[in-house]
């Protein structure tokens, strides 16, 4: 029997030293559990992805240091890390397996994913070796994440006479991505008939979550897990190569509907996102509406009601009702809410532009003032207090440039960037099966910007089911016009949304960031130049 622990853990990017510490914390507990190896995620010692740290000698440097002082004090268990290596000029996505005191065996990753969110060719050189190690007469062989979404890597693992495979991996979160990691790991395993431990990373970098959900699967295809989702642990199994089979301990089992997996995701985006940057409290506009009452939700979840501060900013367009919701999900939630009327802040921009407006009819630049001076407000809490200011804006907002910069966009990390609108309505219906969390009236009431009398979002905007529906697929799937048109939306309404994408760029290229949820979220997903002069209209249907 082989006892192995799988370090589903966060591991903070370029935070080496910390990261060595955890790690031999974590070899420490590992070898109290009788354990006789312990896997951990990809590049475990640098985090992941460290970017273009990797392009600093000094912290190529650190991280080999890291290597060597923690191999010279393992002893009593075997050690499978993953780092990043220079060696002979060239730079490597690593694994160190090491035994007694030494490095026996290092891997370097074959196959370097350069697609969506990924950028290794920028900074790896790939690997072509495969390695295998034997641990209790037992032939183990390792390949890194991306190496097992092809057959090659694995394969040649099996032709170097590997029995058992372990999988380090940084997996980000996207929406199904467990169901396409269950079809790789299943399609290798048939493949080669390899027994697989899969170890995937946890917590918040930047956009990007790593949601752990580490899995095994036996010689015969049963899987064990997927492990608990977003949570660090130390999961435990015995593994029996005369059957091939794994004997888990007790793991937590990760949620199995969507929005809860979807809800969890976004809470550990904005806890880590938070904490990692030296933070305790957030700030931000409560208006009433749906965006900032479900950002209220997360935050609490996230943070603890003491760590959230609420504004509600009236202005003349402001309603009664905007008011007391707000009040009301503020007190249920018990966070420190405060009322700061916009009207002199704005009378005082109206007087100070009312040389330069003279004459000239009021638009939407006075709607976009009364944005500005609740982004103004927000900011003075922030420096003052040192509390994070949260963007609300949805994915279909941004989609369309239906928000102000400088405005309502103005703030540090937006929760709801990766989620349109139907989808923000769905979470807050998820989250609201506990009773109190979202006044019904928000869920109920249309949404408006009240920024000129009257004003609902529908005035401007295609209701948004049809919206969402045709974002989905311009925007995250990439269809044409004519394609989308075909599916049996109206032709002037898919041409205007899609202009509107194309020209709201330049706003998406200044938003903050935001937590990734789907395979196309703005920013690192979808590269589009902000200058350009593509037009969807001159594509031939
Ligand atoms: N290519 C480019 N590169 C860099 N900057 C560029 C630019 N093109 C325009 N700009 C700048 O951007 C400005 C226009 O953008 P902006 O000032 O935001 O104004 P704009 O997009 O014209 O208006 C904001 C819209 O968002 C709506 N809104 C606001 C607030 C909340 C909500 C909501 O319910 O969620 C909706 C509001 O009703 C209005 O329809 C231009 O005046 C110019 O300064
Ligand atoms: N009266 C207000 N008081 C405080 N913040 C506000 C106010 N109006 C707008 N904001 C801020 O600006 C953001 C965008 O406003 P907007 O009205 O578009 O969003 P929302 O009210 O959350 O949702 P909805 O789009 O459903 O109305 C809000 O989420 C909030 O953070
Ligand atoms: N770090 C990696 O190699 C990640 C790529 C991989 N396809 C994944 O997202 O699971």
């Amino acid at each position: 029997m082989i006892r192995i622990a799988l370090a589903q853990h966060d591991f903070l990017v370029g935070d080496i030293a910390g990261n060595r510490r955890k790690a031999e914390s974590l070899i420490e507990q590992a070898r109290e559990a009788k354990a006789d190896l312990i896997l951990f995620p990809e590049l475990a010692l640098a985090g992941y992805p460290p970017e273009d740290l990797l392009l600093r000698p000094g912290f190529l440097r650190l991280a080999r240091q890291a290597v060597t002082d923690l191999a010279a004090n393992v002893h009593g268990i075997d050690v499978v890390i993953g780092h990043p290596w220079l060696e002979d000029g060239a730079r490597r996505n690593a694994v160190s397996w090491i035994r007694d005191g030494r490095v026996i065996g290092r891997y370097f990753k074959h196959r370097l994913p350069n697609y969506a969110v990924f950028d290794e060719h920028r900074y790896f050189t790939p690997g072509s070796e495969p390695l295998v190690v034997e641990l209790a007469g037992c032939r183990i062989g390792v390949v890194i994440c991306e190496d097992s979404w092809e057959a090659g890597p694995v394969r040649e693992a099996r032709e170097a006479g590997a029995e058992l495979l372990l999988i380090p991996n940084a997996s980000p979160y996207r929406d199904d991505k467990l169901a396409d990691r269950e079809r790789m790991i299943d399609l290798r395993q048939a493949e080669t008939g390899l027994p697989i431990v899969y170890c995937n990373l946890v917590g918040g970098q930047d956009e990007l979550v790593f949601d752990g959900r580490s899995m095994l699967i036996d010689r015969d295809g049963t899987r064990t897990g997927p492990g608990p989702l977003c949570h660090e642990a130390l999961l435990l199994a015995d593994y029996d190569p005369a059957s091939g089979g794994f004997q888990a301990d007790d793991w937590e089992p990760a949620p199995t509907e969507a929005l809860d997996e979807i809800y969890q995701v976004l809470v550990r985006g904005l806890a880590d996102y938070v904490h990692k940057n030296g933070f305790h409290d957030v700030v931000f506009g409560l208006s009433g509406g749906i965006d900032s009452a479900l950002t209220l939700a997360l935050a609490v979840d996230a943070l603890g009601a003491d760590h959230v501060h609420t504004v509600m900013m009236p202005s003349r367009h402001t309603s009664g009702e905007s008011i007391e919701l707000a009040q009301t999900q503020a007190v249920d939630l018990e966070v420190d809410h405060r009322v700061i009327p916009i009207e002199p802040a704005y009378e005082a921009f109206l007087t100070v532009l009312a040389g330069s407006f003279s004459g000239v009819e009021p638009d939407v630049t006075e709607e976009n003032l009364q944005a500005r001076a609740r982004g103004v407000i927000v900011m003075g809490l922030s420096n003052k207090f040192g509390w994070l200011p949260l963007v609300t804006s949805n994915k279909s907002e941004l989609a369309v440039g239906y928000c102000t910069i400088y405005g309502d966009m103005c703030g540090g990390y937006g929760p709801l960037l990766d989620c349109l609108k139907t989808r923000v309505y769905a979470l807050a219906e998820f989250r609201n099966r506990d009773k109190g969390v979202i006044p019904e009236g928000v869920l109920r009431r249309a949404p408006s910007a009240e920024l000129r009398a009257d004003q609902t979002d529908q005035d401007s905007l295609p209701p948004y089911e049809q919206l969402d529906q045709i974002l989905s697929r311009y925007v995250e799937r990439d269809w044409s016009i004519s394609q989308i048109v075909e599916d049996g939306f109206e032709d002037a309404t898919v041409r205007r949304v899609a202009r509107l994408v194309l020209l709201n760029e330049y706003k998406r290229r200044q938003a903050p960031p935001g937590t990734r949820i789907t395979h196309r979220a703005f920013g690192r997903d979808r590269r589009y130049p902000i200058t350009s002069g593509w037009r969807e209209d001159s594509v031939p249907p």
